[in-house]
């Protein structure tokens, strides 16, 4: 069978080099990609996209192989129809691997065609890392990368205020391009490259916050039979995703102009303010996913859309969306409502394959940031806990109780199957300490204090939480889970 490349062709990806994209991992090729493939397709753009690795290990080379073009398969049901709406991508250049080839990732720094950059590097990577030079030949930290290339741009074009560049980053935390310029103005300091680079990065360089919205449920490793079957192709970069998409842009409305990926049928919303769209969609979506999917995987279920089939399951979503969630948030409740029905069809879209293990990925800090400012803002408006959300967290804690095993930390379900853990090393070592004493309070008191899990706050000063956390994970030690939900719900 023929490879994509060699049956595809690379009908964009020869356009000038406009968008430099850091991060070439499966949400962004599902997503930005495909709104610059069809801007391009429409005639409402003419540019092409070079990817570059954040990091050393990636899929630089097998894209690369692939002549950058690859396949995007988006699922779901529309008007009550399935649909499956198959895309070939062929805007993407080229792939930079700046651990290999630094002066690549330099020269794109001092092209006259470069004009938007986004990025998507984890919650991870928008953070500062200490140690990192400009000398460096790649810095280690994505802002540090960042901060390199802008002054390298800054030099080549003597400081011209039109040569700055369009930040748009992805990033699932508050206010990411407000942080990434922060921090890029914080090595620029650090490394002493002068007042004027740093009025040149606030001056002419327009950094965006951005929310978006996509279930992306990468390759299809599980269906690549059918997909090759049905495609005549070999595509080892094929990404699968759900039809919905959403981007909402935070920047001045002529910035638009610059990247007019809104004018087809992308769903792309430019705002003065990200921030109740990011609220609404963090807590809800994504606080869904966290608070429900350990605990279904827990009870035996492999993919959101099998816990969605079970009517318990599903209520037990809609008691955290509607009754502990919606509450605390101030948006207008029939939009809130709303778009939480949305969630719910998009979760049970039969056509995506979303793995609960995927999801579980970095649970600590996503029960943070996306369920537990539900259950502190709950507590605090109505006096009282969210009964489902406690739940939550007991099922996090009980996800976490694994040992090391063959260099990896594993947990095992009732039904014996073991699962692997992943989460940043010290909550991996802090969790197989805590468990090594198998009691549920001394355990649930020790999380809930943990401030460096909670942004710094210890959640034992929360009335009546460690008692409540501490009793459902009793119950997770000798109840089945689902008895216990069903308890929940029926309340
Ligand atoms: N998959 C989805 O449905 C979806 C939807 C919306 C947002 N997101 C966000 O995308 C992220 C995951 O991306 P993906 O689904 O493309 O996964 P992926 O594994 O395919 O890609 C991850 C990308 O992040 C980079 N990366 C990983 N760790 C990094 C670090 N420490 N510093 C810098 N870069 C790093 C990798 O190099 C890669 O380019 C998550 O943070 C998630 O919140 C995903
Ligand atoms: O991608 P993660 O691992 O940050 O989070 C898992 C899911 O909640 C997430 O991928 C959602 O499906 C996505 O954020 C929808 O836009």
């Amino acid at each position: 069978m023929k490879q994509v490349h060699e049956t595809v062709e690379k009908i964009f990806g020869n356009y000038p080099e406009k968008v430099l994209q850091f991060g070439e991992g499966n949400f962004l090729r599902a997503f930005a990609d495909w709104m610059i493939n069809n801007a391009n397709k429409n005639g409402d753009y003419k540019g092409s996209i070079v990817l570059c690795q954040p990091i050393a290990s990636g899929l630089g080379n097998m894209i690369n192989t692939q002549n950058g073009v690859y396949t995007l398969a988006m699922r779901g049901i529309e008007n009550g129809e399935a649909v499956e709406k198959i895309e070939q991508i062929t805007s993407v250049s080229r792939c930079i691997n700046p651990y290999e080839d630094y002066e690549a990732l330099m020269a794109m720094a001092r092209s006259t065609d470069l004009e938007v950059v986004i990025s998507n590097t984890t919650e991870a990577g928008i953070a500062y890392k200490a140690g990192d030079k400009v000398t460096d030949t790649p810095p280690a930290s994505f802002p540090a990368k960042v901060t390199a290339f802008l002054y390298e741009r800054f030099k080549a074009f003597n400081g011209a205020m039109d040569k700055g560049l369009l930040f748009l980053p992805v990033e699932l935390i508050d206010m990411n391009g407000d942080n990434l310029k922060r921090i890029v103005l914080q090595y620029a300091a650090e490394w002493e490259l002068g007042d004027d680079f740093t009025l040149w990065i606030e001056k002419a360089n327009k950094f965006t916050n951005t929310l978006v919205d996509r279930i992306v449920t990468g390759y299809p490793k599980d269906q690549i039979d059918y997909f090759e079957e049905k495609l005549g192709y070999k595509d080892n970069v094929i990404v699968t995703s759900e039809v919905f998409n959403l981007w909402v842009i935070e920047g001045k409305k002529d910035w638009a102009d610059i990247f007019p990926i809104h004018k087809n049928e992308a769903n792309v919303i430019w705002t003065d303010d990200v921030k109740p769209y990011k609220t609404r969609k963090v807590r809800i979506l994504n606080g869904g996913h966290t608070s429900t999917v350990l605990a279904a995987y827990l009870s035996g279920h492999n993919f959101v859309g099998d816990f969605m089939n079970d009517e318990v399951f599903k209520s037990f979503l809609d008691k955290v969306i509607y009754d502990e969630v919606i509450p605390t948030l101030d948006l207008p409740k029939e939009e809130l409502e709303e778009f939480a029905g949305s969630v719910g069809d998009r979760f049970a879209n039969p056509y995506i394959k979303h793995k609960l293990l995927d999801i579980s990925l970095n649970s600590c800090s996503k029960f943070n940031a996306r369920c537990l400012p539900s259950l502190t803002e709950y507590a605090a408006r109505k006096d009282s806990l969210p009964e489902a959300l406690c739940f939550s967290f007991a099922a996090f804690i009980k996800f976490y109780d694994g040992q090391m095993k063959d260099g990896a930390f594993t947990g095992r379900r009732a039904d014996s199957t073991e699962y692997p853990i992943k989460d940043d090393a010290d909550v991996l070592e802090f969790f197989e300490k805590q468990w090594a004493s198998r009691d549920a309070a001394a355990i649930a008191k020790a999380v809930l204090s943990n401030k460096s899990f909670w942004s710094g706050k210890d959640l034992i000063e929360i009335k009546g939480l460690e008692e409540k956390v501490a009793g459902y994970l009793g119950r997770l030690e000798t109840e089945d889970v689902r008895s216990i939900i069903k308890d929940i719900i029926e309340k």
